[in-house]
């Protein structure tokens, strides 16, 4: 399996990167992004933080599991406590998302998934870099969604004024332990990703895969770039014009595999229904990868990700639903 996404340089003018995006959403759906501004400096200050996390006891680095983040689905999960299609993933990770104080509204009506961030007493550097990479990637996606909006002859700030007027956000740092010899297990199973727009920063040890039209194809580091996806809600919205495509990782290179990625969806409470024009534009008679028709679902993003959320922590079902 050879690597061979596209790169669409978000530096270019914007017709150029409207132009780049068509081509790769109705291709397989995966991009590089590069011309994205973010400095190398700030994901290596991530990277190095992740690390020393990750390496600290199991006992440590439990004292935020997710269950004491309750309905916010926050904190630390370890190896196996993450099922992808229903198996265990062969990783472990810290969930954020936007930090909202304990008088916001919606934490205060309860709303799952809203709440603030659990970072760990022993890296303290995290609690800083990790908002500072938020805020970074925030203004990257919007301008993507600006790219989108343009490759879909849509006013450039159609998403920036509707949908990710206030969008959610959540961001995941993953550590892949490798893969013993032999082992047919995955880190993570094959998925699609659920929203609107996935930005994967990844670190040098690849592993990662993407089922094209022609197969599955590695999507090996790119030095500074991100790997870019689009998630199931703009399948939806352009009625399977531009698909989610399935990936997997598994780390076979030996070495601890660190990804970093970062999620733009819809608002929590904004439905999503197909674009004006679009609902059957992408109706090409193909079946979906896991056989779900996306167009059937009704009611809010919120509803399609807490759906999603009780398949993959289970037993945070009873915590977040
Ligand atoms: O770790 C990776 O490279 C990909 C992770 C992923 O696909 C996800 O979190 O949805
Ligand atoms: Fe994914």
């Amino acid at each position: 399996m050879r690597g061979a996404l596209p790169i669409v340089d978000l530096s270019a003018d914007r017709v150029a990167v409207a132009a780049g995006i068509r081509a790769a959403c109705r291709d397989s759906g995966f991009f590089y992004l590069a011309g994205h501004g973010v400095p190398d400096e700030l994901l290596a200050r991530l990277d190095a933080a992740s690390r020393e996390f990750f390496a600290l006891p199991e006992d440590e680095k439990l004292e935020i599991a997710m269950v004491r983040g309750g309905r916010a689905w926050r904190g630390f999960f370890p190896v196996g406590g993450e099922l992808t299609s229903g198996r265990p993933d062969l990783k472990e990770g810290l969930y954020f998302g936007a930090d909202l104080p304990a008088d916001d509204p919606r934490v205060l009506a309860g709303l799952p998934l809203h709440g603030s961030n659990l970072y760990p007493r022993q890296v303290p550097e995290l609690a800083a870099l990790v908002p500072a990479y938020l805020a970074a990637l925030t203004g990257v996606a919007q301008e993507v969604m600006r790219g989108v909006a343009v490759s879909l002859d849509l006013p450039e700030d159609y998403f920036a004024d509707g949908y990710t007027a206030d969008p959610t956000v959540l961001f995941r740092i993953f550590h892949y332990p490798p893969s013993p010899a032999g082992d047919d297990g995955w880190g993570v199973g094959e998925h699609t990703d659920y929203g609107l727009l996935t930005l994967l920063a990844q670190d040098g040890n690849g592993g990662l895969q993407v089922r094209t039209p022609a197969g599955w194809i590695d999507a090996p580091p790119v030095p500074g770039t991100f790997v870019c996806n689009i998630g199931d809600m703009l399948d939806r919205l352009t009625g399977g014009y531009y698909r989610s495509t399935p990936h997997r990782v598994r780390n076979v290179s030996g070495n601890e595999r660190l990804s970093f990625p970062f999620f733009f969806d819809p608002a929590f409470s904004a439905e999503v229904p197909p674009l004006p024009g679009r609902a059957r534009e992408g109706a090409d008679g193909r079946p979906r990868w896991d056989g779900q028709d996306l167009r059937v679902f009704t009611g809010t993003y919120g509803d399609y990700l807490l759906g999603k959320v009780g398949k993959v922590f289970p037993e945070l079902r009873g915590e977040v639903l």
